[in-house]
């Protein structure tokens, strides 16, 4: 069996990584894994790490390291025959060490994007829960607004988009995310992006896994997930 391609997307809320994950799961057949949906997905099942998660997530804190890098790397464990794309996970250094001590990444990317962009982009976003697909009423704006598009579902905002919680929690990434790209630079495996556009990145970070994904196994893959 070819070489399996590993990854992680790193960026602070509203820098594109769902938009940019998807686009790297159509375009490669890489298994997208968000902690976020990951996390709503146990919420919604009422399993003991959501119900614990939960407690966490609606006072806006981080999901404790112990009860994050349990609940990852079991589904990561069920998915040892498949390349992957990491979005919000690892987040802590804690998280990076028992992930990197599981598996070996091929690439990391870390957006950069400005202040200003996030808070413009958060403003406008609205996600399906249940799925967590996102729109932007600028960007990609569902076909009804408020309505997602493929179940007819109500969209919702997240609480903690409004631009005045967002200076909190791009300072709060920040001093978190800091060792945890210094980990992957100094292993030599991380790749920066900064625009306002995910448009203009995104012909970067696919020529760029282009040259590092076995071609072979994309095709076996794509063939697979369709
Ligand atoms: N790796 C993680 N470690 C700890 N908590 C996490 C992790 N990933 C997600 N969470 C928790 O789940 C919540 C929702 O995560 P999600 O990724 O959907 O949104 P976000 O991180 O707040 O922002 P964005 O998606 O805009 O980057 C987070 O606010 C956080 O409380
Ligand atoms: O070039 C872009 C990329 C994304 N978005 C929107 O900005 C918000 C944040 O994107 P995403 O959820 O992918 O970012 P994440 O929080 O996952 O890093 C979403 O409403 C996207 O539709 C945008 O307006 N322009």
């Amino acid at each position: 069996m070819s070489k399996l391609f590993r990854a992680v997307i790193l960026g602070p809320p509203g820098s594109g990584k769902g938009t940019i994950s998807e686009r790297v799961a159509n375009s490669f057949g890489l298994k997208h894994l968000s902690s976020g949906d990951f996390l709503r997905e146990n919420i919604a099942a009422k399993t003991e790490a959501g119900v614990l998660a939960k407690t966490y997530i609606e006072k806006g804190a981080l999901v404790p390291d112990h009860v994050m890098t349990r609940l990852m790397l079991s589904r990561l464990e069920e998915m040892t025959r498949h390349s992957w794309l990491l979005d919000g996970f690892p987040r802590t250094l804690a998280q990076a060490k028992v992930l990197n001590s599981a598996f070996e990444l091929d690439v990391v990317i870390s957006l950069n994007i400005p202040l200003e962009t996030l808070k413009e982009r958060l403003r406008h976003r609205w996600i399906h829960p249940a799925s967590g697909r996102v729109y932007n009423m600028c960007f990609n704006p569902p076909r009804v607004q408020g309505v997602d598009d493929i179940s007819g579902e109500p969209l919702i905002q997240h609480e903690d988009d409004r631009p005045e919680a967002l200076v909190a929690r791009l300072r709060h990434y920040k001093d978190v995310a800091k060792p945890v790209i210094d980990l992957y630079r100094a292993k030599g495996i991380l790749h920066m992006f900064s625009d306002t556009e995910t448009d203009r990145i995104w012909p970067y970070i696919s020529s760029l896994l282009s040259t590092k994904i076995p071609t072979d196994l994309g095709d076996a893959q794509r063939v697979r997930t369709h």
